[in-house]
């Protein structure tokens, strides 16, 4: 062991449009939301995770809520810098230490990123003590994280849907064969479903209460084996200016996030008709997989598979799936090697 070995802490990222997770010593130390709080004039970082999410929409003019990252990558280097550094500090095991230890990180980056991206998320690690970054595609630490052997000379498909993008990819012997990024997932499905109901039911709803509607009564199709129960909203009427209070079903969001999917469908449809014959062998037998948090919305693997004609899979925890592939890699780095960037 060489003295860097010894004073290396090694961590694998998630680092989500929505969550930020991180895997230390095979253990998930870190699952918070991706939002920081800062005051506007000192600009000094009031709360980071699920306290800043806390406030989120409930701010006052000293106050502003920043998501760092947008669509998948970093919008916000010095907020998403903060964050990360607030986040690795509670680790347990790195937290307190007398020297703050080196960092080999292993961090996952979308598929469509550019070369431009791909250095500034390098760089924007190295300011946080890492001094070995490797980066993986999205698709392959998901499709890692679902159970596949991504090594084999086999067509797999896998579909994750986070907040910001939705990466759908063809992966057969270590490599990406075809894929595709769409900027539709999660948080265009909760903005789709405040616009519902602003231009259906006249009430203003913020983004944390349509994030709760998507995930109480959210649904990508009219007809549920098990259907949610209807939900009371709360939220400002627009004509009236008063607080109120309307019920809403799944069939409703459903229509609301019907276009949303139709995008999603055509991404894949697309996606499977670039795949060379002998894979789309293989995913017939297969099926696919889906994986992230805008997975979880009922019916959408049901959609999906009537779509395609394919049977689809929904990963166990859809959440950590990503961070869970990336911890493997990181766990199995020498093996691994030729799939970091
Ligand atoms: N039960 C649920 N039903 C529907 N959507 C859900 C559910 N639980 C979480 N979500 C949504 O999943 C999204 C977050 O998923 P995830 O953490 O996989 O994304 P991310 O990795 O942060 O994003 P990205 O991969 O785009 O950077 C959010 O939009 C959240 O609202």
């Amino acid at each position: 062991m060489g003295l860097f070995d010894f004073f290396t802490q090694e961590i694998a990222i998630d680092l989500g449009t929505a969550n930020t997770l991180i895997i230390h010593n095979n253990k998930v130390v870190v699952d918070s939301p991706s939002i920081v709080a800062i005051h506007r004039r000192t600009n000094k970082v009031i709360a980071v995770g699920e306290q800043a999410k806390h406030m989120q929409g409930k701010t006052h003019d000293d106050i502003k809520t920043i998501r760092p990252l947008k669509d998948g990558v970093i919008a916000d280097f010095e907020a998403s810098e903060f964050m990360l550094t607030e986040f690795i500090k509670k680790i347990p095991g790195i937290q307190g230490k007398l020297f703050s230890p080196s960092l080999r990180m292993v961090i996952c980056i979308p598929s469509g990123i550019t070369e431009v991206e791909k250095r500034a998320v390098k760089d924007s690690c190295a300011r946080v003590n890492a001094k070995d970054v490797r980066l993986i595609y999205e698709p392959m630490a998901a499709a890692i994280g679902v159970g596949i052997d991504i090594t084999q000379p086999k067509g797999n498909m896998i579909i994750d849907i986070g907040g910001g993008t939705t990466e759908i990819a063809v992966v057969a012997l270590g490599g990406i064969v075809c894929d595709k990024s769409v900027k539709i997932a999660g948080d265009v499905f909760t903005n789709d479903i405040a616009y519902y109901l602003r231009t259906h039911h006249n009430l203003y709803i913020g983004e944390r209460t349509a994030e709760r509607v998507k995930i109480e009564v959210g649904a990508a199709v009219e007809e549920l084996e098990h259907a949610p129960d209807d939900m009371p909203v709360q939220g400002r009427d627009l004509i009236t200016g008063k607080p109120k209070e309307i019920t809403v079903n799944y069939r409703e969001i459903a229509r609301a996030l019907d276009k949303s999917i139709l995008r999603i469908e055509d991404g894949v449809m697309e996606t499977l008709s670039q795949t060379p014959p002998e894979l789309a062998a293989d995913i017939y037998n297969t099926g696919i997989y889906m994986a992230g948090g805008g997975a979880m919305l009922r019916g959408l693997d049901q959609r999906i598979s009537k779509k395609t004609g394919l049977p689809v899979f929904l990963a166990d925890d859809p959440l950590r799936a990503v961070v869970r592939g990336t911890g493997i890699a990181l766990k199995n780095i020498d093996k691994f090697t030729f799939l970091m960037k």
